[in-house]
């Protein structure tokens, strides 16, 4: 099959959603309850590198072929507008001062070994924090200070921060942003603090646009009202209802 939807195909078996990650699992099964039967199924799929689209179709033929049967798989990202969706530590500068970012998440469905796979994506905008103003405060009161033992210290805990996902999820602080020791340098230097529950990646750190709450802070009914996974989700929902699949009685 390529493209063109078949009405009313019969699929042999329950579609298989191919991830490793339970806490995914957790809010793919409270976003699609009964709507549409799936089971789960963790796979040792290659990381693949390209476009998100371009990695989660391949994902889903590889699995696709594993199985042997209908599989949808997952891959989300947290995107920076400065970063304008490429990681790099010269951007990190410039992600620092636009903390615009949205939560993308792409699902894959593909029918079986030899179809092509069909692509779901949904996109949740929002901001990386939210600055931390009296943190802010304390911190430009220390450099114009000069109160160099603590600008050191400072320094020391954030050296060799990046992009990896322990980091951002304690502190939105680049390194090179910090002022040498003692300078006094002015600084626009502000933390950005994680909140709420620190249980999957980075929601203690993305704050959906509308709300005063991160992902990790709100309920997760809240967060299954709005988020990338259930944006993506509704549209292979829609996807499901249109194509009117029946499953395989014996298979079910
Ligand atoms: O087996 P798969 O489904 O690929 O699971 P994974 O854990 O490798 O998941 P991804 O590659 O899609 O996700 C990359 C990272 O983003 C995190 N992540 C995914 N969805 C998230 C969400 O809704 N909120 C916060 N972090 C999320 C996740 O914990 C990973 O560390
Ligand atoms: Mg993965």
């Amino acid at each position: 099959m390529s493209g063109a939807t078949v009405r009313g195909l019969m699929l042999p078996k329950p579609v298989t959603f191919v991830t490793g990650n339970p806490k995914k699992l957790e809010e793919v099964k409270a976003i699609l309850g009964q709507s549409i039967p799936f089971q789960s199924l963790k796979l040792d799929l290659p990381e693949l590198q390209g476009e998100p689209e371009d990695i989660s179709k391949e994902k889903a033929r590889l699995a696709a072929i594993q199985v042997n049967g209908p599989v949808l798989v997952e891959d989300t990202c947290l995107c920076f507008n400065a970063l304008k969706g490429l990681p790099g530590l010269n951007n990190l500068l410039k992600a620092y001062e636009d903390k615009s970012a949205y939560a993308m998440c792409v699902f894959s469905l593909a029918l079986g070994p030899s179809a092509d796979p069909i692509t779901f994506v949904g996109k949740t905008m929002g901001k990386i924090g939210r600055d931390d103003f009296w943190r802010g405060l304390w911190f430009n009161h220390l450099v114009n200070h000069r109160v160099s033992r603590w600008v050191d210290r400072l320094r020391m805990a954030c050296r060799g921060i990046g992009d990896s996902q322990q980091e951002i999820n304690l502190w939105w602080f680049p390194a090179a942003n910090i002022p040498a020791a003692g300078t006094g340098e002015a600084t626009q230097g502000k933390i950005v603090q994680a909140r709420g529950p620190n249980d999957f990646g980075w929601d203690p750190v993305f704050q959906p646009d509308g709300y005063e709450q991160t992902y990790a802070e709100m309920p997760k009914e809240e967060k299954n009202k709005i988020s990338h996974r259930y944006r993506a989700l509704a549209l292979v929902k829609s996807h499901f209802a249109e194509a009117g699949y029946t499953f395989h009685p014996h298979n079910a």
